[in-house]
């Protein structure tokens, strides 16, 4: 952490007069999450294209749906997966809490690119930003050997009151073509918390779905400090039959940062068949190639001189160095626009019609919102194997 602030420790003095300053901006900002101007202290180095690997530091929970053979198990392989994913998407940051930060808003055509090799084999990652207004995030992820992939897109669209509200557009498919099976994922919404002492940290709000064409739904209730259990980042989740909610096959509950109980049935604590330790469970670094081994238009190259600005606290040579690379961004579309072409997307392409979306997206309430997302976005396979060769 290149931050001065002790970790969940609040604002120093000679920060209180930003922060406070910042706080009151909040109450009368509307718009754009990328447009808000927050305090030097507050800005990570870490660019948005970065999180999507969020989705696989834990690659053999990744993979081992594809290991198991009966279809209502795999459901609840890939609902634990998921589960197993929001330590790292949202609290990862912030250990100790309130240490959440604004991320580097990315260019369009920024790549994020890495891989994870443990047990599992090789897990690929590529993410590339598809949209620049609004800001769109879009991601694969795949293991060969295994024969899973994970693909999908984000943008966030953010509200005002008390604190930050942020309601995440988009959706993820988790895919394991060997048995047919194709899930759709929704993303939860959030907001922060612990704003006014200067701790920022995430709380997750309402339900988000994993439904597949296997015939079973998951579904998440988010509870920040648990009507249940009254501790903050509680959840309960069910899986069942899709459209017959009642029928509870199994049954998550507990807390996503910490740990919880895989249980069968409804959940009365019988039928427990595993306690999942968030705390516990190791992640896989992921591996990214140096520096002067990236593509200039791959992420810690790109923003390399605005990270090392952020890290000496200088907000002059961070301001430049940011000013750089949007001057050379706005001249690009000025060219394209003059040449009557558009920015060439690496790893994705659009799609006018989507059949997982079609098919499954009803049955949760996922509408797709094409204009809020410049699109749906898919990855381009084809695309993907002209760059291997070339
Ligand atoms: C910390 C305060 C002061 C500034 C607000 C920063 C905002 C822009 C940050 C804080 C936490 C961030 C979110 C944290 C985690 C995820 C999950 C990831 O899969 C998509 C992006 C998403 C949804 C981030 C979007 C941007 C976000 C909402």
């Amino acid at each position: 952490m290149a931050s001065s602030e002790k970790e969940g420790a609040g604002v120093s003095a000679q920060n209180r007069g930003s922060w406070s300053a910042f706080l009151k901006s909040i109450a009368s900002f509307s718009g754009d999450l990328s447009s808000l101007t927050a305090p030097p202290f507050i800005l990570s180095s870490t660019s948005l294209t970065e999180f999507s690997s969020y989705w696989a530091e834990h690659p053999s929970i990744f993979v081992a749906p594809a290991l198991e053979q009966d279809p209502k198990k795999r459901a609840l392989l890939v609902l634990k997966w998921f589960l197993s994913t929001l330590k790292q998407q949202y609290a990862s940051r912030s250990e100790k809490f309130g240490n959440e930060k604004k991320p580097l808003n990315p260019f369009l055509g920024e790549l994020f690119i890495g891989k994870w090799e443990d047990e599992a084999g090789v897990t690929e990652l590529v993410s590339e930003q598809v949209s620049h207004h609004p800001p769109v995030t879009a991601y694969n992820i795949s293991n060969q050997k295994h024969g899973v992939s994970l693909q999908g897109y984000n943008a966030q669209k953010a509200s005002f009151s008390r604190t930050i509200y942020v309601k995440q557009i988009g959706h993820a498919v988790y895919s394991i073509p060997a048995f047919g099976e194709t899930y759709l994922i929704t993303l939860p919404n959030l907001h922060i918390e612990g704003l006014i002492f200067g701790a920022p940290f995430i709380e997750l709000n309402d339900k988000t779905y994993i439904t597949s064409n296997s015939g079973y739904t998951a579904k998440v209730d988010y509870s920040g400090k648990g009507w249940l259990s009254g501790k903050k980042n509680s959840f309960v989740a069910t899986l069942y039959p899709t459209g017959k909610e009642k029928e509870i096959l199994y049954t998550i509950s507990g807390q996503w940062t910490k740990s919880f109980d895989i249980t069968e049935g409804s959940g009365k604590k019988t039928g427990l068949l595993e306690t999942f330790d968030a705390d516990k469970s190791k992640t896989t670094p992921l591996q990214v190639a140096p520096l002067e081994m990236q593509d200039p238009l791959e992420s810690r190259r790109a923003w390399s001189k605005v990270a090392a600005g952020i890290a000496a606290g200088n907000m002059d040579l961070t301001g430049e160095e940011k000013t750089k690379i949007e001057v050379s961004q706005r001249e690009m579309r000025t060219k394209e626009k003059e040449e009557g072409r558009t920015w060439e997307r690496r790893y994705f392409s659009l799609a006018t019609q989507d059949k997982v979306l079609e098919q499954l997206g009803p049955v949760i309430g996922l509408l797709p919102e094409p204009e809020k997302t410049g699109g749906i976005w898919r990855f381009d396979e084809a695309k993907a194997r002209a760059l291997q060769k070339a």
